[in-house]
């Protein structure tokens, strides 16, 4: 089963070869043209795109260069017409899988064709998977909204620069922490993280900067702080607004002298460390209340990078679920499973107030639930947060349609899926609630 998008000007052609394709259990979409082509991959994922060459506007060789340029991963299948095969060679060496002459005569051999693209595209995916979680989270898939946020990363992370990273909670300010350091000169190097916010301040305060021997009740050894830990890499202060004074005033010193002395010693120890601090507070309103210190905020804000919230950059939803549903699946040790067309819709109209976290706790709670090898929009539990003043779908502007899909899919999800039980908590009869499950395809 593969999800395949036809483009072709002549509608005969497009169901002939929707048809063909949809007979092994694809599910196939059709365009009109390159630009309708270009506009639904864009909103959804498609694994192969069947395209004629000779249309009007867009034509399907500025097709494929236009979705190789966005989405390489999309395979390609050109269908050009007899006696013109030179331009079908030239998409392949554009990069599409294989070409098909026209008129096809058979399905056969176009179904062929794309049970192999499909294949080879899976083959793909089955290697940047198992390369993605050797290593470390890619940072976008491609999204406008990411793209200026992840050059910045880049260049910052070749220099020396502290910096500071801004952003919700779960939007994923420690991946981006790791991202530098990876992309940095001290790569090799160590990478310490503390987190402000869940130490008393006397515990922080050791583990960040050591201790002597005897420096206090309990201190029954000497022991080295993380910064020391951290010397020739990076470390990393997570939830920095929580940083007491008194510890301001010491990470200060050390951020401009580059040394320190351990809890209840004498000697400075001098440290090379680069300083990557984040957090979700606004730290300007903090200095007004006399909880931050200014002259440390600007030695943080170096280089200021606010990281989105996961709604700002929906682009990036289709595929950090897939990610995440896969991680969840290999913790889980559970069989792989894929998300149906519905349930990436629903994804994609989610608040995710808890944003890449949320996403992932979701697709984790969903793993769990699923049976089969498919997510459904019922295994989703997308919760509103607790306090929320309203539900989300009356603060949103949205259709009619809009609320009462996501009526029906609510009422899905509170049942369980079982479509009786949900007829009867919406008011309409069972056979109503399959039309409309129909009509917005929520499988
Ligand atoms: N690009 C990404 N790809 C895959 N997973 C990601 C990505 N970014 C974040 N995550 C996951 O989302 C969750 C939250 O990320 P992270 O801890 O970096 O966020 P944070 O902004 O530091 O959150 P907090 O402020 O609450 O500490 C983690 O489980 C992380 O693995």
């Amino acid at each position: 089963m593969g999800r395949i998008l036809v483009v072709d000007d002549e509608e005969g052609v497009r169901s002939f070869l929707a048809e063909s394709l949809e007979i092994d259990g694809h599910h196939v979409e059709e365009a009109a043209s390159g630009q309708e082509a270009l506009e639904r991959l864009r909103s959804r994922g498609f694994e192969l795109v069947l395209t004629d060459l000779r249309m009007p506007g867009m034509d399907g060789l500025e097709l494929l260069q236009k979705v190789q340029a966005e989405q390489p991963e999309v395979e390609f299948i050109v269908l050009t017409a007899h006696g013109n095969v030179e331009i079908a060679v030239q998409a392949m060496k554009l990069g599409a899988f294989d070409f098909i002459q026209k008129p096809v005569s058979g399905p056969t051999e176009l179904r062929l064709l794309a049970n192999r693209a499909l294949e080879r595209r899976r083959l793909r995916d089955h290697e940047e998977m198992t390369r993605a979680s050797a290593s470390t989270p890619v940072l976008s898939y491609g999204d406008p909204v990411m793209a200026p946020v992840v050059e910045a990363l880049k260049k910052v992370a070749r220099t020396n620069a502290t910096v500071l990273l801004l952003g919700e909670s779960g939007t994923g300010k420690e991946v981006a922490a790791h991202a530098i350091h990876r992309m940095s000169e001290r790569a090799q190097g160590p990478f310490v993280a503390i987190n402000c916010a869940t130490l008393s301040e006397s515990l922080l305060e050791s583990e960040l900067f050591g201790h002597e021997k005897g420096a206090f009740t309990g201190a029954t050894d000497r022991k080295r702080g993380r910064i020391e830990l951290a010397h020739g890499g990076t470390f990393f202060l997570d939830e920095v607004g929580e940083l007491k004074p008194s510890l301001q005033a010491r990470l200060l010193r050390v951020l401009q002298e580059r040394a320190f002395e351990r809890v209840g010693g004498t000697r400075t120890l001098e440290v090379d460390v680069r300083w990557i601090a984040a957090t979700h507070q606004d730290l300007r309103a903090r200095i007004s209340s006399g909880e931050f210190r200014e002259d440390l905020y600007h030695r943080l804000s170096v280089f200021p990078v606010r990281l989105p919230p996961l709604r700002e950059r929906t682009g990036d939803i289709p595929a950090l679920a897939d990610v995440l549903l896969q991680r969840a699946c290999h913790e889980l040790k559970r069989p792989m499973l894929k998300l149906s067309e519905a349930a990436r819709k629903a994804l994609l109209g989610g608040r995710w107030t808890g944003n890449i976290r949320e996403l992932a706790n979701v697709l984790e709670r969903a793993a769990i639930l699923a049976e089969g090898d498919t997510l459904e929009p019922h295994h989703l539990l997308m919760e509103q947060p607790a306090k929320a003043p309203a539900p989300a779908f009356v603060q949103d502007a949205m259709t009619l349609e809009d609320l009462e899909k996501r009526a029906i899919e609510r009422a899905l999800d509170e049942v369980r899926g079982n479509r009786r039980e949900a007829a009867e908590r919406l008011g309409i009869g069972v056979r109503t609630l399959y039309e409309k499950l129909k009509r917005y395809n929520l499988g």
